[in-house]
Protein backbone atom coordinates (compact mmCIF):
# COMPACT_ATOMS: atom_id res chain seq x y z
CA UNK A 1 0.00 0.00 0.00
CA UNK A 2 1.05 3.18 -0.77
CA UNK A 3 1.81 5.60 1.56
CA UNK A 4 0.04 9.26 2.01
CA UNK A 5 0.93 12.19 3.71
CA UNK A 6 -0.85 12.41 6.73
CA UNK A 7 0.11 16.69 7.35
CA UNK A 8 -2.98 18.35 5.56
CA UNK A 9 -2.39 21.92 5.46
CA UNK A 10 -5.44 23.21 3.28
CA UNK A 11 -7.60 20.26 3.03
CA UNK A 12 -7.09 19.97 -0.71
CA UNK A 13 -7.15 15.85 -0.44
CA UNK A 14 -10.55 16.17 0.61
CA UNK A 15 -12.64 14.95 -2.55
CA UNK A 16 -15.64 16.99 -2.88
CA UNK A 17 -17.79 14.21 -4.01
CA UNK A 18 -17.40 12.51 -1.01
CA UNK A 19 -20.10 9.78 -0.43
CA UNK A 20 -21.98 8.76 2.25
CA UNK A 21 -23.80 5.59 4.68
CA UNK A 22 -26.97 7.35 5.99
CA UNK A 23 -29.21 6.38 9.05
CA UNK A 24 -29.57 7.38 12.11
CA UNK A 25 -29.22 4.71 14.77
CA UNK A 26 -28.74 1.96 12.17
CA UNK A 27 -26.07 -0.98 12.29
CA UNK A 28 -23.01 0.06 9.46
CA UNK A 29 -20.95 -1.50 7.66
CA UNK A 30 -18.20 0.17 5.90
CA UNK A 31 -15.03 -1.06 4.16
CA UNK A 32 -12.07 0.63 2.57
CA UNK A 33 -10.67 -2.18 0.96
CA UNK A 34 -12.96 -4.84 -0.02
CA UNK A 35 -12.96 -8.40 2.39
CA UNK A 36 -11.71 -6.16 5.15
CA UNK A 37 -14.45 -7.36 7.44
CA UNK A 38 -14.40 -10.55 9.02
CA UNK A 39 -17.19 -12.43 8.32
CA UNK A 40 -19.28 -14.48 11.26
CA UNK A 41 -17.47 -13.03 13.58
CA UNK A 42 -16.05 -9.91 15.65
CA UNK A 43 -12.61 -10.85 16.82
CA UNK A 44 -10.89 -13.77 14.77
CA UNK A 45 -7.30 -15.06 15.69
CA UNK A 46 -6.18 -13.62 12.14
CA UNK A 47 -8.20 -10.28 10.78
CA UNK A 48 -8.29 -10.02 7.12
CA UNK A 49 -5.46 -8.21 5.50
CA UNK A 50 -3.57 -8.79 9.10
CA UNK A 51 -5.69 -5.85 10.63
CA UNK A 52 -6.17 -5.60 14.36
CA UNK A 53 -9.79 -5.83 15.54
CA UNK A 54 -10.62 -3.09 18.02
CA UNK A 55 -14.13 -2.43 20.05
CA UNK A 56 -14.98 1.04 21.04
CA UNK A 57 -18.56 1.07 23.40
CA UNK A 58 -20.28 4.31 23.77
CA UNK A 59 -22.43 3.02 26.56
CA UNK A 60 -21.51 0.25 29.19
CA UNK A 61 -21.28 -3.17 28.04
CA UNK A 62 -24.35 -3.94 30.15
CA UNK A 63 -26.52 -0.70 28.57
CA UNK A 64 -29.66 -2.14 27.61
CA UNK A 65 -30.13 -3.06 23.93
CA UNK A 66 -32.25 -0.38 22.45
CA UNK A 67 -29.34 2.01 24.10
CA UNK A 68 -26.52 0.04 23.10
CA UNK A 69 -23.79 1.60 21.03
CA UNK A 70 -20.69 0.05 19.86
CA UNK A 71 -18.65 -0.35 17.15
CA UNK A 72 -15.64 -2.39 15.38
CA UNK A 73 -12.93 -0.77 13.84
CA UNK A 74 -9.93 -2.93 11.69
CA UNK A 75 -7.05 -1.23 11.75
CA UNK A 76 -3.52 -1.02 10.50
CA UNK A 77 -2.30 -0.39 14.11
CA UNK A 78 -3.91 -0.78 17.09
CA UNK A 79 -5.04 2.68 19.40
CA UNK A 80 -2.73 1.84 22.27
CA UNK A 81 0.45 2.13 20.65
CA UNK A 82 1.53 5.40 21.90
CA UNK A 83 3.90 6.76 23.93
CA UNK A 84 2.50 7.61 27.32
CA UNK A 85 0.24 10.51 27.83
CA UNK A 86 1.68 13.73 29.12
CA UNK A 87 -0.04 16.98 30.19
CA UNK A 88 -0.39 19.41 27.13
CA UNK A 89 2.61 22.18 27.40
CA UNK A 90 1.32 24.70 26.85
CA UNK A 91 -1.88 24.22 28.39
CA UNK A 92 -5.21 25.25 26.66
CA UNK A 93 -7.02 26.94 30.09
CA UNK A 94 -10.66 27.75 28.82
CA UNK A 95 -12.05 24.20 28.63
CA UNK A 96 -14.39 23.43 31.26
CA UNK A 97 -16.08 19.99 32.03
CA UNK A 98 -16.84 19.80 35.73
CA UNK A 99 -18.26 23.50 36.49
CA UNK A 100 -18.03 24.77 39.79
CA UNK A 101 -17.70 27.65 41.80
CA UNK A 102 -13.73 27.71 41.10
CA UNK A 103 -13.60 27.62 37.38
CA UNK A 104 -17.44 29.89 37.13
CA UNK A 105 -20.05 31.94 37.84
CA UNK A 106 -23.41 32.03 37.92
CA UNK A 107 -26.33 34.96 37.05
CA UNK A 108 -29.82 34.76 36.39
CA UNK A 109 -28.97 37.93 33.91
CA UNK A 110 -30.04 37.65 30.54
CA UNK A 111 -26.77 37.64 28.43
CA UNK A 112 -25.90 38.29 25.13
CA UNK A 113 -22.81 38.21 22.87
CA UNK A 114 -22.15 40.11 19.32
CA UNK A 115 -19.81 37.38 17.36
CA UNK A 116 -16.71 37.03 18.31
CA UNK A 117 -13.66 37.90 15.82
CA UNK A 118 -11.65 35.74 14.23
CA UNK A 119 -8.41 34.85 15.11
CA UNK A 120 -5.22 37.01 14.15
CA UNK A 121 -2.64 34.36 14.56
CA UNK A 122 -2.77 30.98 13.63
CA UNK A 123 -5.24 28.99 15.91
CA UNK A 124 -6.44 25.79 15.09
CA UNK A 125 -9.60 24.12 16.05
CA UNK A 126 -8.50 22.50 19.23
CA UNK A 127 -6.48 26.15 20.54
CA UNK A 128 -9.82 28.29 19.17
CA UNK A 129 -12.63 26.07 21.09
CA UNK A 130 -13.35 28.14 24.60
CA UNK A 131 -16.11 26.82 26.87
CA UNK A 132 -18.95 29.50 27.56
CA UNK A 133 -21.20 27.89 29.83
CA UNK A 134 -22.21 24.60 31.27
CA UNK A 135 -23.67 22.44 34.10
CA UNK A 136 -22.53 19.32 35.75
CA UNK A 137 -19.89 16.98 35.53
CA UNK A 138 -17.78 14.53 33.28
CA UNK A 139 -16.35 12.74 35.97
CA UNK A 140 -20.15 12.11 37.23
CA UNK A 141 -21.00 11.63 33.62
CA UNK A 142 -24.02 13.70 34.21
CA UNK A 143 -23.84 17.35 32.93
CA UNK A 144 -22.99 19.59 29.54
CA UNK A 145 -21.06 22.12 27.91
CA UNK A 146 -21.66 24.81 25.49
CA UNK A 147 -18.48 25.72 23.83
CA UNK A 148 -17.59 28.34 20.84
CA UNK A 149 -14.57 28.30 18.35
CA UNK A 150 -12.92 30.77 16.45
CA UNK A 151 -10.36 29.31 14.42
CA UNK A 152 -8.00 29.58 10.99
CA UNK A 153 -5.91 27.02 10.86
CA UNK A 154 -5.99 23.28 9.92
CA UNK A 155 -5.10 21.14 12.93
CA UNK A 156 -1.75 19.52 11.66
CA UNK A 157 0.01 16.54 12.55
CA UNK A 158 -2.41 15.85 15.37
CA UNK A 159 -6.09 14.31 16.30
CA UNK A 160 -8.53 15.49 18.82
CA UNK A 161 -10.05 12.76 21.40
CA UNK A 162 -12.72 13.82 23.62
CA UNK A 163 -13.26 11.44 26.45
CA UNK A 164 -15.48 13.41 28.56
CA UNK A 165 -18.43 13.73 25.89
CA UNK A 166 -20.44 13.92 22.63
CA UNK A 167 -19.75 17.10 20.74
CA UNK A 168 -22.29 18.48 18.16
CA UNK A 169 -20.72 21.10 16.42
CA UNK A 170 -22.29 23.62 14.69
CA UNK A 171 -20.87 25.39 11.98
CA UNK A 172 -21.60 29.13 11.60
CA UNK A 173 -18.73 30.21 9.48
CA UNK A 174 -16.32 28.49 7.33
CA UNK A 175 -16.48 24.88 6.06
CA UNK A 176 -15.31 21.85 8.69
CA UNK A 177 -13.29 19.03 6.95
CA UNK A 178 -13.44 16.49 9.64
CA UNK A 179 -11.45 13.03 9.21
CA UNK A 180 -12.67 10.74 11.75
CA UNK A 181 -11.18 6.96 12.20
CA UNK A 182 -14.47 6.19 10.43
CA UNK A 183 -13.84 8.22 7.65
CA UNK A 184 -14.28 11.58 6.19
CA UNK A 185 -17.22 14.29 6.82
CA UNK A 186 -17.69 17.44 5.04
CA UNK A 187 -19.68 20.00 7.37
CA UNK A 188 -20.62 23.17 5.86
CA UNK A 189 -22.46 25.77 7.73
CA UNK A 190 -26.15 25.13 7.79
CA UNK A 191 -24.86 21.42 8.62
CA UNK A 192 -24.47 19.96 12.05
CA UNK A 193 -21.75 17.52 12.74
CA UNK A 194 -21.49 14.93 16.11
CA UNK A 195 -18.19 13.56 17.01
CA UNK A 196 -19.39 10.89 19.69
CA UNK A 197 -17.36 10.32 22.78
CA UNK A 198 -13.59 8.96 22.17
CA UNK A 199 -13.53 8.99 18.29
CA UNK A 200 -10.35 10.44 17.31
CA UNK A 201 -10.91 13.35 14.70
CA UNK A 202 -8.67 16.12 13.34
CA UNK A 203 -10.67 19.40 11.50
CA UNK A 204 -9.56 20.84 8.01
CA UNK A 205 -10.20 24.43 7.62
CA UNK A 206 -10.12 24.53 3.78
CA UNK A 207 -11.90 28.19 3.95
CA UNK A 208 -9.74 29.59 6.84
CA UNK A 209 -11.15 31.58 9.31
CA UNK A 210 -13.91 29.76 10.40
CA UNK A 211 -16.61 30.27 13.96
CA UNK A 212 -19.37 28.56 15.67
CA UNK A 213 -20.61 26.16 18.62
CA UNK A 214 -20.24 23.15 19.91
CA UNK A 215 -22.56 21.46 22.72
CA UNK A 216 -20.90 18.91 24.96
CA UNK A 217 -23.05 16.19 26.42
CA UNK A 218 -21.20 13.80 29.56
CA UNK A 219 -22.60 10.55 30.17
CA UNK A 220 -25.40 10.20 27.82
CA UNK A 221 -25.64 10.61 23.75
CA UNK A 222 -27.81 12.70 21.23
CA UNK A 223 -30.98 10.74 20.18
CA UNK A 224 -33.80 11.41 17.45
CA UNK A 225 -37.04 12.77 19.86
CA UNK A 226 -39.93 10.78 19.77
CA UNK A 227 -42.61 11.90 17.31
CA UNK A 228 -46.17 11.42 19.79
CA UNK A 229 -48.96 12.92 17.93
CA UNK A 230 -46.98 13.99 14.95
CA UNK A 231 -46.81 10.85 13.17
CA UNK A 232 -44.25 8.33 11.87
CA UNK A 233 -42.95 10.92 9.87
CA UNK A 234 -41.52 14.50 9.94
CA UNK A 235 -39.01 16.46 11.99
CA UNK A 236 -34.83 15.00 11.50
CA UNK A 237 -35.24 11.92 8.85
CA UNK A 238 -32.82 9.39 10.40
CA UNK A 239 -32.32 8.59 6.74
CA UNK A 240 -31.30 12.04 6.29
CA UNK A 241 -28.17 11.51 8.82
CA UNK A 242 -24.62 10.82 7.29
CA UNK A 243 -22.06 8.80 8.00
CA UNK A 244 -18.47 8.25 7.07
CA UNK A 245 -17.48 5.57 4.90
CA UNK A 246 -14.20 3.54 5.91
CA UNK A 247 -11.44 5.63 4.99
CA UNK A 248 -7.63 4.83 5.82
CA UNK A 249 -3.91 6.54 5.30
CA UNK A 250 -0.90 4.11 5.80
CA UNK A 251 2.03 6.01 6.93
CA UNK A 252 4.76 6.44 9.11
CA UNK A 253 4.80 9.81 10.50
CA UNK A 254 6.86 10.26 13.99
CA UNK A 255 5.24 13.14 15.79
CA UNK A 256 1.98 12.50 15.04
CA UNK A 257 -0.18 13.62 18.37
CA UNK A 258 -3.33 12.71 19.88
CA UNK A 259 -4.60 15.50 21.95
CA UNK A 260 -6.90 14.40 24.56
CA UNK A 261 -9.71 15.64 26.50
CA UNK A 262 -9.97 14.20 29.85
CA UNK A 263 -11.59 15.68 32.82
CA UNK A 264 -11.55 19.43 30.40
CA UNK A 265 -7.53 18.90 30.80
CA UNK A 266 -5.31 18.17 27.44
CA UNK A 267 -3.27 15.60 27.89
CA UNK A 268 -0.68 14.52 24.99
CA UNK A 269 1.05 11.32 23.81
CA UNK A 270 2.75 10.77 20.46
CA UNK A 271 2.31 8.11 18.22
CA UNK A 272 4.65 7.20 14.65
CA UNK A 273 1.31 6.65 12.52
CA UNK A 274 -1.96 8.58 11.74
CA UNK A 275 -4.87 6.86 13.86
CA UNK A 276 -7.14 7.26 10.74
CA UNK A 277 -6.09 3.74 9.79
CA UNK A 278 -9.07 1.98 10.02
CA UNK A 279 -9.26 -0.20 6.51
CA UNK A 280 -13.09 -1.22 7.49
CA UNK A 281 -15.53 -1.15 10.57
CA UNK A 282 -19.36 -1.83 11.36
CA UNK A 283 -21.60 -0.82 14.34
CA UNK A 284 -24.12 1.29 15.68
CA UNK A 285 -21.60 4.03 17.07
CA UNK A 286 -20.63 6.47 14.61
CA UNK A 287 -19.51 10.05 14.10
CA UNK A 288 -22.51 11.57 11.85
CA UNK A 289 -23.37 14.86 9.76
CA UNK A 290 -27.22 16.29 9.35
CA UNK A 291 -28.03 19.34 6.90
CA UNK A 292 -30.40 21.62 8.99
CA UNK A 293 -31.48 22.43 5.67
CA UNK A 294 -33.24 18.74 5.06
CA UNK A 295 -35.93 19.26 8.53
CA UNK A 296 -38.96 19.02 7.63
CA UNK A 297 -41.36 21.80 10.42
CA UNK A 298 -44.46 21.26 11.50
CA UNK A 299 -45.84 24.40 12.96
CA UNK A 300 -48.85 26.57 13.81
CA UNK A 301 -51.53 26.25 11.07
CA UNK A 302 -54.23 28.26 12.74
CA UNK A 303 -53.90 29.74 16.07
CA UNK A 304 -51.20 30.97 18.99
CA UNK A 305 -47.21 30.31 18.73
CA UNK A 306 -46.60 26.42 19.12
CA UNK A 307 -43.62 25.84 21.88
CA UNK A 308 -40.34 25.81 20.56
CA UNK A 309 -39.74 21.95 21.45
CA UNK A 310 -41.83 21.37 18.20
CA UNK A 311 -38.70 22.21 15.80
CA UNK A 312 -35.86 19.60 18.17
CA UNK A 313 -33.36 17.92 16.01
CA UNK A 314 -31.81 15.95 18.36
CA UNK A 315 -32.40 15.10 22.59
CA UNK A 316 -30.50 14.15 25.20
CA UNK A 317 -33.04 12.93 27.23
CA UNK A 318 -32.73 12.31 31.58
CA UNK A 319 -34.11 9.17 33.50
CA UNK A 320 -37.47 11.65 34.15
CA UNK A 321 -40.06 11.48 31.21
CA UNK A 322 -39.94 14.67 28.88
CA UNK A 323 -36.99 16.25 30.71
CA UNK A 324 -34.15 16.96 28.44
CA UNK A 325 -30.00 16.82 29.42
CA UNK A 326 -30.16 18.80 26.07
CA UNK A 327 -32.26 19.70 23.19
CA UNK A 328 -30.92 20.82 19.92
CA UNK A 329 -34.19 22.70 18.53
CA UNK A 330 -33.50 24.96 15.17
CA UNK A 331 -36.03 27.87 13.99
CA UNK A 332 -35.86 27.12 10.45
CA UNK A 333 -36.96 29.08 7.27
CA UNK A 334 -40.70 28.73 7.36
CA UNK A 335 -44.62 29.97 6.56
CA UNK A 336 -45.83 32.03 9.51
CA UNK A 337 -50.17 32.23 9.14
CA UNK A 338 -51.26 31.99 12.48
CA UNK A 339 -54.35 34.36 12.80
CA UNK A 340 -55.39 36.34 15.53
CA UNK A 341 -52.38 35.25 16.88
CA UNK A 342 -49.09 37.62 18.45
CA UNK A 343 -46.39 35.59 15.83
CA UNK A 344 -43.61 35.87 17.48
CA UNK A 345 -41.84 34.10 20.26
CA UNK A 346 -44.15 34.96 23.49
CA UNK A 347 -42.61 36.41 26.59
CA UNK A 348 -41.94 33.74 28.90
CA UNK A 349 -39.77 32.09 31.81
CA UNK A 350 -38.69 28.73 31.75
CA UNK A 351 -37.31 25.91 33.71
CA UNK A 352 -35.15 24.95 31.53
CA UNK A 353 -32.30 26.94 30.71
CA UNK A 354 -31.71 28.14 26.63
CA UNK A 355 -28.58 29.21 25.37
CA UNK A 356 -29.33 29.97 21.81
CA UNK A 357 -27.10 31.01 18.67
CA UNK A 358 -27.46 32.26 15.04
CA UNK A 359 -26.67 30.32 12.09
CA UNK A 360 -27.43 33.35 9.31
CA UNK A 361 -30.01 35.85 9.57
CA UNK A 362 -32.21 37.22 11.68
CA UNK A 363 -34.01 36.03 14.63
CA UNK A 364 -37.64 36.43 14.97
CA UNK A 365 -37.73 37.82 18.66
CA UNK A 366 -34.68 40.03 17.94
CA UNK A 367 -35.25 42.51 15.54
CA UNK A 368 -31.66 44.21 16.82
CA UNK A 369 -28.38 42.70 18.25
CA UNK A 370 -28.22 39.79 17.99
CA UNK A 371 -26.14 38.59 15.36
CA UNK A 372 -24.89 35.71 13.14
CA UNK A 373 -22.16 34.27 15.29
CA UNK A 374 -23.40 35.80 18.35
CA UNK A 375 -24.94 34.26 21.18
CA UNK A 376 -27.45 34.52 23.98
CA UNK A 377 -28.33 32.67 27.22
CA UNK A 378 -31.52 33.17 28.89
CA UNK A 379 -31.04 30.69 32.09
CA UNK A 380 -33.65 28.93 34.16
CA UNK A 381 -36.68 31.26 35.20
CA UNK A 382 -34.88 34.56 34.05
CA UNK A 383 -37.59 36.57 31.96
CA UNK A 384 -37.11 37.29 28.27
CA UNK A 385 -39.04 37.19 24.78
CA UNK A 386 -39.42 39.72 21.85
CA UNK A 387 -37.40 42.93 22.13
CA UNK A 388 -39.39 46.07 22.07
CA UNK A 389 -38.59 46.98 18.36
CA UNK A 390 -39.77 43.40 17.27
CA UNK A 391 -43.15 43.44 20.01
CA UNK A 392 -43.93 46.83 18.64
CA UNK A 393 -43.61 46.02 14.64
CA UNK A 394 -45.56 42.92 15.25
CA UNK A 395 -48.51 45.12 16.82
CA UNK A 396 -48.53 47.57 14.45
CA UNK A 397 -48.54 45.19 11.50
CA UNK A 398 -51.99 44.31 13.25
CA UNK A 399 -54.45 41.54 12.38
CA UNK A 400 -54.43 41.96 9.16
CA UNK A 401 -51.22 40.47 7.88
CA UNK A 402 -51.01 37.94 6.30
CA UNK A 403 -49.29 34.42 5.83
CA UNK A 404 -45.56 34.94 5.28
CA UNK A 405 -42.17 33.17 4.36
CA UNK A 406 -39.75 34.01 7.23
CA UNK A 407 -36.70 33.35 5.15
CA UNK A 408 -32.76 33.36 4.64
CA UNK A 409 -32.62 32.31 8.48
CA UNK A 410 -31.25 29.77 10.48
CA UNK A 411 -31.23 29.82 14.50
CA UNK A 412 -31.12 27.34 17.12
CA UNK A 413 -31.00 27.11 20.71
CA UNK A 414 -29.23 24.68 23.13
CA UNK A 415 -31.49 24.19 25.85
CA UNK A 416 -31.02 21.89 29.55
CA UNK A 417 -32.94 20.78 32.41
CA UNK A 418 -29.81 21.81 34.52
CA UNK A 419 -28.68 25.41 35.21
CA UNK A 420 -25.63 26.70 33.67
CA UNK A 421 -22.36 28.29 35.26
CA UNK A 422 -20.43 30.85 33.13
CA UNK A 423 -17.07 30.73 32.44
CA UNK A 424 -15.24 33.99 33.43
CA UNK A 425 -14.13 34.84 30.10
CA UNK A 426 -17.19 34.65 29.10
CA UNK A 427 -18.31 37.08 31.09
CA UNK A 428 -15.83 39.34 30.53
CA UNK A 429 -15.25 38.50 26.66
CA UNK A 430 -15.29 42.16 25.03
CA UNK A 431 -18.15 40.48 23.16
CA UNK A 432 -20.23 40.30 25.43
CA UNK A 433 -23.39 43.12 25.32
CA UNK A 434 -23.64 44.82 28.63
CA UNK A 435 -26.82 46.65 27.41
CA UNK A 436 -28.78 43.64 26.73
CA UNK A 437 -31.34 44.49 28.82
CA UNK A 438 -32.32 47.83 27.32
CA UNK A 439 -33.88 45.81 24.41
CA UNK A 440 -36.57 45.17 26.93
CA UNK A 441 -36.87 48.52 28.42
CA UNK A 442 -38.85 50.64 25.82
CA UNK A 443 -41.80 47.79 26.51
CA UNK A 444 -44.55 50.61 28.25
CA UNK A 445 -47.70 49.39 29.36
CA UNK A 446 -50.28 49.82 27.11
CA UNK A 447 -53.42 49.12 29.48
CA UNK A 448 -56.25 50.71 29.22
CA UNK A 449 -59.02 50.08 31.57
CA UNK A 450 -62.67 49.99 30.35
CA UNK A 451 -61.54 49.92 26.45
CA UNK A 452 -61.34 46.28 26.38
CA UNK A 453 -60.47 45.27 22.77
CA UNK A 454 -61.42 42.13 20.68
CA UNK A 455 -58.27 40.61 19.02
O1 LIG B 1 -36.54 32.40 23.84
C1 LIG B 1 -36.44 32.12 22.64
O2 LIG B 1 -36.32 32.98 21.77
C2 LIG B 1 -36.60 30.67 22.22
C3 LIG B 1 -38.03 30.36 22.10
C4 LIG B 1 -38.64 30.41 20.88
C5 LIG B 1 -39.98 30.18 20.77
O3 LIG B 1 -40.54 30.22 19.56
C6 LIG B 1 -40.75 29.93 21.88
C7 LIG B 1 -40.14 29.85 23.12
C8 LIG B 1 -38.78 30.07 23.22
O4 LIG B 1 -38.14 29.95 24.39
FE1 LIG C 1 -37.06 31.27 25.42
Amino acid sequence: MESKPVSKTDGSDFPPDLSYQSGFGNHLASEAIPGALPEGQNSPLICPYGLYAEQISGTSFTSPRKLNLRSWLYRIKPSVTHEPFKPRIPGHGKLVSEFNQSNSSLTPTQLRWKPADLPHSPTDFIDGLYTVCGAGSSFLRHGFAIHMYSANKTMDSCAFCNADGDFLIVPQEGRLWITTECGRLQVSPGEIAVLPQGFRFAVNLPDGPSRGYVAEVFGSHFQLPDLGLIGANGLAAPRDFLVPMAWFEDCSCPGYTIVQKFGGELFTARQDFSPFNVVAWHGNYFPYKYDLGRFCPYNTVLIDHGDPSINTVLTVPTEKPGVALLDFVIFPPRWVVAEHTFRPPYFHRNCMSEFMGLIRGGYEAKADGFLPGGASLHSCMSPHGPDTKSYEGTIARGNEAGPYRIADTMAFMFESSLIPRICPWALDSPFMDPNYYECWLGLRSHFKPGSRRKS
